[in-house]
This record gives C-alpha cells, sequence and structure tokens, in this order.
C-alpha cells in the first residue's frame, strides 16, 4: 500500500480512502478473497470472542461462508467442547433447522424460527421423518395456540444430501481457481459439464424448485431423516462461498483462552475437542503474563495456528511473534463496547495501527488480524489494504439472528439484542462467578468497556450471513478498483488518501433531500 500524500497523524477509518487505480479485472466475482494466514479461512472475516456475539450459531455460519467465529474465554472448558461438537456436527452445505412435533404450538415455533435467518421450522414424525415446513407467514393471523400440523406445508420440495453434496463436488471437479463461479480468466467453464458453472447451474434449478413451490426454504433429508433445510438464499451462497472446513470436512472452530487460571488445562480440553484455532486474549497483549500463556498454549497446541493480542505497535507484534504467535490481534480501544481510550488515554487510531502492525508482522512472515471499530464494509476493505490477513467483527455481528443475545423488542417494535463489553462490570461479574464476592469487587473496579447498549437487527440484514453478503460485496468491489485478484495483491496495489471529515461526510447517501 502507499500513501497519495503523507499523514502527519496516525489514523482512523473514517480518516482514510482509496482511490482507483488502472484494473484488468472484468468481474467483481474474479477476486479471491482467501486469507494468507494458518486458518483456512476463504472470507477475511471472524466474529469475535465476545459473549454476547459468538456462540456455536454464528460459529456455524461463519464458517460455512469461509470465515470464522471464536468461542469466548468466558465459556467454560465443557460447553465450549459441546458447542464444538455441534458445530462439526453440522453440513457445510446446508443450514441448520428446528425440528418440531406436530403436536407443538405455533407460539413455540416462532421463538425457534427466529434464531435461524431462513426463519423456518420442519415438522418431523418421531422417526424423523418429514411432515411439513412451517414459515413465518403460516404463523400470521393464527391463533398462538394452533397446533403445527394445521399451519405445516406437506407439499414441499425435498432435497437429499446425497442429491446437494453430488452438487457441490461436481462444483469443484475444474482447474478455475475462484470459487465463485467463473474460471480464472472470467470466462465460464464451457459446456459447465462440471466445475463452478456447473454449481451455478443446478443451484439454480435448486432454487427455481423452491421458487415453483412459493417457498424460500426446503427440508434435506439424509434418507427419511430430515437433517437440515437449504434456502433459496443459501443455494447462491453456496456458489460464492467455499466453506472453511478441517481435513475431516468438518466446519472449523475457534476458541479464546484468557491468560489466567489453568492455560494448560483448558487449551488441552478445547483442542481435545476439535478446536482448529486458539485465540490467547487480553486487553493489554504486549505483557510478561501473555508471553507466559502463550508459551503454555504453544507447548500444548505446538500444530495449531495461534493468535494473540492486542498490541497497536510493531515492538508487540515482533516479540509475540518471537515468543511464538502465528497471527497477532491489533486494535486497543477502537471497538464498540470499548471505554478504554477514555479510561486510559490508551490505545491508537486503528488504521495505523493496523498498517504499522501488519508491516512488522509481515517482515516475520506472520500475520495480523484487525480488530475491532469496524462499522461499514469499507473499514473491512481498508483493514485488509493496510495489510491485515484477516478482520475481526463484534458488534455488528451481535445484532443477527445468529447472535447468541435474547431477541427483543423496543417501543417501537424493532428488533434488537444486547451487546456488552469483555471488560464491561456485567462480563468482569461473569467471569469471576465462582469467586469470593470481595475479590470480584475487586475485580469490577477496572471497568473498560460497556455492560449494555442495544445492537438493532438491520430489517433488510438480519441474519449474519446477509452481513457477510453485504461486507464482501463492498471488499470484492473495492478489490477490483485497486485492480487486485488476491488480498495480498490488494495490500500491495492498495491508494490510500487522507480525508477530513467534510470528505468523509461526502461519501454518505442522503436518505433526504437537502433543503
Ligand atoms: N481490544 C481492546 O481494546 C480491549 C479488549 N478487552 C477485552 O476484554 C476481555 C478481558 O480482558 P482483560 O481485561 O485483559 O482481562 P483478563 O481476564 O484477560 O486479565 C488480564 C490480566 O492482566 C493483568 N493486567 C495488567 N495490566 C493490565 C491492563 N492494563 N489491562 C488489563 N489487564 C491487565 C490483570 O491483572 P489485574 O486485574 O490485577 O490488573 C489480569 O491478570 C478480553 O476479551 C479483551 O480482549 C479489554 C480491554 C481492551
Ligand atoms: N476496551 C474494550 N474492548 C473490548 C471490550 N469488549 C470487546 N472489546 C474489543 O472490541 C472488539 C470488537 O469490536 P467491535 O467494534 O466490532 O465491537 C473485540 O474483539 C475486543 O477486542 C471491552 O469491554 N473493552
Ligand atoms: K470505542
Amino acid at each position: 500500500m502507499r500513501f497519495l500524500n503523507t499523514p502527519v497523524t496516525d489514523l482512523t477509518y473514517n480518516d482514510v480512502f482509496l482511490v482507483p487505480s488502472s484494473s484488468r479485472i472484468t468481474s467483481r466475482f474474479d477476486v479471491d478473497l482467501s486469507t494468507s494466514d494458518p486458518t483456512g479461512s476463504t472470507t477475511p472475516l471472524v466474529a469475535a470472542n465476545m459473549t454476547a456475539v459468538t456462540g456455536k450459531r454464528m460459529v456455524e455460519a461463519m464458517a460455512r461462508r469461509g470465515g470464522l467465529g471464536v468461542l469466548p474465554q468466558d465459556i467454560p472448558a465443557d460447553v465450549a467442547a459441546r458447542e464444538t461438537a455441534w458445530v462439526k456436527s453440522r453440513s457445510p452445505q446446508f443450514e441448520s433447522v428446528r425440528t418440531m412435533k406436530p403436536t407443538e404450538t405455533v407460539h413455540d415455533a416462532l421463538a425457534k424460527m427466529r434464531r435461524h435467518s431462513h426463519a423456518s421450522v420442519v415438522v418431523t414424525g418421531d422417526d424423523g421423518r418429514f411432515l411439513g415446513l412451517v414459515l413465518e407467514i403460516d404463523c400470521r393471523e393464527v391463533d398462538r395456540f394452533t397446533q403445527l400440523h394445521v399451519v405445516m406445508r406437506p407439499e414441499v420440495p425435498v432435497f437429499t444430501v446425497e442429491e446437494l453434496n453430488g452438487l457441490q463436488l461436481h462444483g469443484q471437479e475444474s482447474d478455475g481457481r475462484n470459487s465463485h463461479g467463473a474460471s480464472a480468466d472470467g470466462n465460464d467453464a464451457a459446456g459447465a459439464a462440471s466445475g463452478p458453472a456447473a454449481l451455478r447451474e443446478s443451484m439454480a434449478h435448486v432454487s427455481a424448485r423452491m421458487e415453483r413451490a412459493r417457498v424460500h426454504v426446503a427440508p434435506v433429508v439424509d434418507g427419511e431423516r430430515v437433517v437440515g433445510v437449504i434456502s433459496r438464499q443459501g443455494a447462491v451462497r453456496s456458489t460464492i462461498y467455499v466453506p472453511n472446513v478441517d481435513a475431516n470436512g468438518a466446519l472449523k472452530v475457534g476458541a479464546a483462552v484468557g491468560i489466567n487460571g489453568d492455560v494448560a488445562g483448558k487449551t488441552q480440553q478445547l483442542i481435545d475437542a476439535g478446536v482448529d484455532v486458539l485465540v490467547v486474549d487480553t486487553a493489554h497483549g504486549h505483557q510478561r503474563k501473555m508471553f507466559e500463556a502463550l508459551s503454555t498454549v504453544r507447548k500444548v497446541a505446538p500444530n495449531h495456528p495461534i493468535v494473540v493480542g492486542n498490541v497497536v505497535t510493531a515492538d508487540g507484534v515482533r516479540d509475540l511473534v518471537d515468543a511464538g504467535a502465528d497471527v497477532i490481534k491489533v486494535g486497543v480501544g477502537p471497538g464498540a463496547m470499548c471505554t478504554t481510550r477514555m479510561m486510559t488515554a490508551v490505545g491508537r487510531p486503528q488504521f495505523s495501527a493496523v498498517l504499522e502492525c501488519a508491516a512488522a508482522a509481515a517482515e516475520l512472515g506472520a500475520h495480523v488480524w484487525a480488530d475491532g471499530g469496524v462499522k461499514y464494509p469499507r473499514d473491512v476493505a481498508l483493514a485488509l489494504a493496510a495489510g491485515a490477513s484477516q478482520v475481526m467483527v463484534g458488534s455488528w455481528f451481535a445484532g443477527t439472528w445468529e447472535g447468541p443475545g435474547e431477541l427483543n423488542q423496543d417501543a417501537n417494535g424493532r428488533y434488537y439484542k444486547e451487546s456488552f463489553g469483555m471488560a464491561s462490570t456485567r462480563a468482569v461479574l461473569n467471569r469471576t462467578q465462582g469467586q469470593e464476592a470481595f475479590e470480584r469487587a475487586r475485580k469490577a473496579i477496572f471497568e473498560e468497556g460497556i455492560s449494555s447498549s442495544k445492537m438493532y437487527l438491520d430489517p433488510r440484514r438480519p441474519g449474519v450471513e446477509d452481513l457477510i453478503d453485504h461486507i464482501t460485496a463492498g471488499v470484492r468491489s473495492s478489490m477490483t478498483y485497486a485492480g487486485a485478484t488476491n488480498t495480498r495483491q490488494f495490500a500491495d496495489r492498495a491508494v490510500v488518501g487522507v480525508q477530513n471529515t467534510s470528505g468523509y461526510e461526502e461519501g454518505r447517501a442522503r436518505g433526504e433531500s437537502w433543503a
């Protein structure tokens, strides 16, 4: 990356913009978003290790679309193990669904369907056989205690696991490097016999069958048993994203460990459970306890990718890479739940922090994740331009169907979920539950995060996959403006300018006229 004009201060995402460069890329689908770090992600997005952000459903959805979700350090190891096993049992191809019995009520179905963006449940018999599909719309204007056999749709297309896996395999039999459906030179594979173009064609058929039946989602069965659903949007997504899977083909899981307590024991439990990526996490990553924790984690998990943080200086990066980290998490104070800068004045504007740290990491063959402060797709594009291998998103993802928080409605009927900081009093009291009241009170003094905030679900993008679509669409486009087909090229070719607040304001859309 090079600057258009030399900056004189450290910069936030809002302070900078990207200038277009000459490009030979003819389609935004010709961009490969795969990361160069050892996590295997094909989409450079990570759901943050925050209690209000990442639970099993978030991990599942992130990995299915090529990213990663990191379970927070506050989840007990046995619970993290159960959640990992659950994620590993999910299909990389199709989506999970709640199955219900025909005598259960519309009231219960509505609560369950709102955990998934496809907003549906499947009614099954005692043997797991498909009996009917229930969509949200089927539950309107009926009594809440109506039983599901009354409202369910028994006649909808049903897909088999073999058929969907077959289509996916067929789609991979190609020499095209890109996952999105165009061959490397931008032309579709001739004849579409196999490869991405064939996958696109098959998924279009899958989607058309649902369209004809006037449903947006359909059950998937393994033999007779319902094992999930495929949505029309899911069919489209399966031609754009490549799932982030382990050597057994199961979805990848990240999990965090703190720097206190039984670091070795917790790490061992996590890797025994099948966790793929370990994140050693504390507010001040450039400190002695972190080095001790990192060395312990490295001994227990010599071959796992280890991410550590947080830091904002090149010195911090070098010391942690020397100590055995593969990826350094960068960001002190940019987070939406974070009060560290106001409490301590410590931190650094995030764009400059990422830029300096990424350069230091690259010299050592390591990588950085840009962590915190992402509010728009542009922020992700800028973090990648600054050299981050991935971008961690917290609060924005908390307000989605997949976020672990409870779904609430405000006085105007808008849906929201609560988010809170991991250094807030709320989180600290959670974390220290087993300790004496006196000790807990001492720990709660160092509050550096807010305990409650409303994260509204965007009515146009209520699911995290909708946000992934939104973000990657922006980033793909951004990369073609820079003439880059992959993330390394992007960091290389990006030209960044510095703007004032009116420059930033000019870029915003107006929902109303000026006068
Ligand atoms: N990215 C960011 O800007 C920030 C992120 N967070 C997040 O909050 C969560 C909790 O982190 P954390 O508060 O570190 O708690 P941890 O439970 O990880 O404990 C931190 C340990 O480091 C010691 N310590 C020494 N100096 C500091 C310092 N300046 N800040 C914090 N701890 C210090 C603490 O001791 P003692 O308590 O005795 O001082 C404690 O033993 C993590 O998930 C972290 O990522 C928190 C703040 C900033
Ligand atoms: N200073 C604090 N930082 C926090 C706290 N909880 C989380 N975080 C950091 O924020 C990012 C996520 O940022 P977001 O803007 O996407 O929400 C997360 O990964 C942590 O590094 C906190 O209590 N205090
Ligand atoms: K902040």
